[in-house]
């Protein structure tokens, strides 16, 4: 059987198998592949992928964001590595903390929803920046992303539904 892999469709977010050599595409899985094998096709994580999700974010912005200003500073000087390098530390105070994460947002996050401790509410596909979505989507409840740069900034992302 030449190989499937599974890509996701455009905005809808929902996924659908193609097949490269014969560039078939189909929405149901194909004959003779069982429920094993498709889970080990290339793109499998994507037939997981919520459809929404909530999460919270805290975002360090540096002089090459897209809008270098925000609630906490007005002008933000700081290059792209300092910035890098003040995440790691939050990262590293956080441990794994849901509490540490929405009281370090709260504190430092250069996006308006530090008010809320980070929290962006729930959102679907095809609102935030793609780096941002895919490493929200791809989260567990629960769980933390590592270092996420988008055109706002570098985030660490925390997926809470
Ligand atoms: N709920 C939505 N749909 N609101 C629109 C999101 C637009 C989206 N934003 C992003 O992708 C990044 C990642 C998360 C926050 C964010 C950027 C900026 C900060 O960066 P800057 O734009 O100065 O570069 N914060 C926001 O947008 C805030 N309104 C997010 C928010 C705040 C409070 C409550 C809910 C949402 C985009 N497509 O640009």
């Amino acid at each position: 059987m030449s190989q499937w892999e599974i890509r996701m469709s455009g905005s809808r977010g929902v996924a659908y198998f193609y097949n490269p050599a014969t560039k078939a595409s189909v929405w149901e899985t194909p004959d003779g592949l069982t429920e094993e094998e498709v889970k080990k096709l290339p793109g499998a994580e994507l037939l997981t992928r919520p459809v929404k999700v909530r999460a919270s974010h805290l975002l360090v912005k540096h002089s090459g964001s897209r809008n270098p200003s925000s609630w906490r500073q007005a002008k933000i000087t700081c290059s792209k590595a300092e910035a890098i390098e003040t995440l790691r530390k939050y990262q590293s105070q956080i441990n794994g903390s849901h509490e540490r994460f929405a009281e370090l947002a709260k504190e430092y996050s250069d996006c308006s929803s530090a008010r809320m401790g980070g929290d962006l509410g729930v959102f679907g596909s095809g609102q935030m920046q793609k780096p941002f979505e895919n490493a929200a989507f791809a989260l567990k409840i629960g769980e933390m992303s590592d270092i996420v740069e988008t055109e706002s900034g570098v985030h660490l992302i925390l997926r809470t539904e």
